[in-house]
């Protein structure tokens, strides 16, 4: 069986991790589990702490104490750096180049062949509906247009695991509607996704979310799960359940 289809096993775990800060205690004990082929959100208030505990499963910053696992192996690890397709909140993308330059760029650091990057350009290009800009230096893009670039980069070498950190921040609700249609796709053939968001309805779409609030994970299900455990009828109210102000925790 491939990697990507195994049965009754998870693609993401992460067991116990606590993250500081110096002294602030940004994560704590945080316990996850992904199925493969999972779309799986994480949502919960600014400063949370998604960003940081998304990094570390990406392989970006390490855990001060806990284990995340990816594709049953522990992160970091720089084998894995090439299945893990990462979609930071800020873009990192080289702006004097042009997107196919930094598509190139980042192809060639991926492993792929001439040929493969241009197929593959094509494909996420028209996907993030870039296609006219392919050649345009990134530094004439909007703030939307860096973001669709950022997501098409992070596709760019079909990693079995995607990570993405508020894809579609700046992104019309259209294209937010095909790219939801593109993960889901992702998603039915077998690549797993962690995303992170603030918009209510892509939680909806999610096959699980798990709720964060001061650093803590704090509620775990589906939307209608997190809705008729607290008893509202929307993601938005069980988010602002969850992400207020009881104070149960230290
Ligand atoms: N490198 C760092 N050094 C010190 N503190 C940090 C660092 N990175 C993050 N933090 C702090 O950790 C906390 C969690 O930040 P994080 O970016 O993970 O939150 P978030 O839930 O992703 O927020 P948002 O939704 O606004 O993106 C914040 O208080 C932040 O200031």
């Amino acid at each position: 069986m491939s990697e990507l289809t195994k049965a009754n096993s998870n693609c993401i775990v992460v067991r116990k991790v606590n993250k500081f800060f110096g002294k602030k205690h940004i994560l704590k004990d945080i316990d996850l589990e992904i199925p493969y082929g999972q779309i799986y959100g994480l949502l919960g208030p600014s400063g949370c702490g998604k960003t940081t505990i998304v990094k570390i499963i990406a392989g970006i910053l390490e855990a001060t104490s806990g284990e995340a696992y990816v594709l049953e192996r522990v992160m970091p690890q720089l084998e894995l750096m090439n299945k893990v397709g990462y979609m930071a909140q800020s873009d990192a993308l080289y702006t004097a180049l042009t997107a196919a330059e930094n598509l190139r760029f980042f192809g060639t650091i991926y492993g792929l062949g001439k040929a493969e990057i241009k197929r593959r350009t094509e494909e996420v290009m028209a996907l993030v509906n870039l296609t006219d800009d392919l050649n345009k230096p990134v530094q004439a893009y909007s703030g939307g247009m860096k973001r669709r670039l950022s997501l098409a980069m992070a596709i760019l070498h079909s990693p079995p695991v995607l990570v993405l950190d508020e894809p579609t921040v700046g992104i019309d609700p259209l294209l937010r509607k095909n790219i939801w249609a593109e993960l889901n796709k992702m998603a039915e053939n077998g690549i797993t996704i962690l995303v992170t968001t603030h918009v209510m309805d892509e939680a909806d779409r999610c096959h699980n979310l798990a709720m964060m609030r001061n650093g803590r994970l704090i509620a775990k299900g589906t939307s209608q799960e997190l809705q008729a455990q607290i008893g509202v009828n929307s993601i938005e109210e069980a988010f602002i359940y969850y992400g207020g102000q009881r104070d149960d925790e230290g």
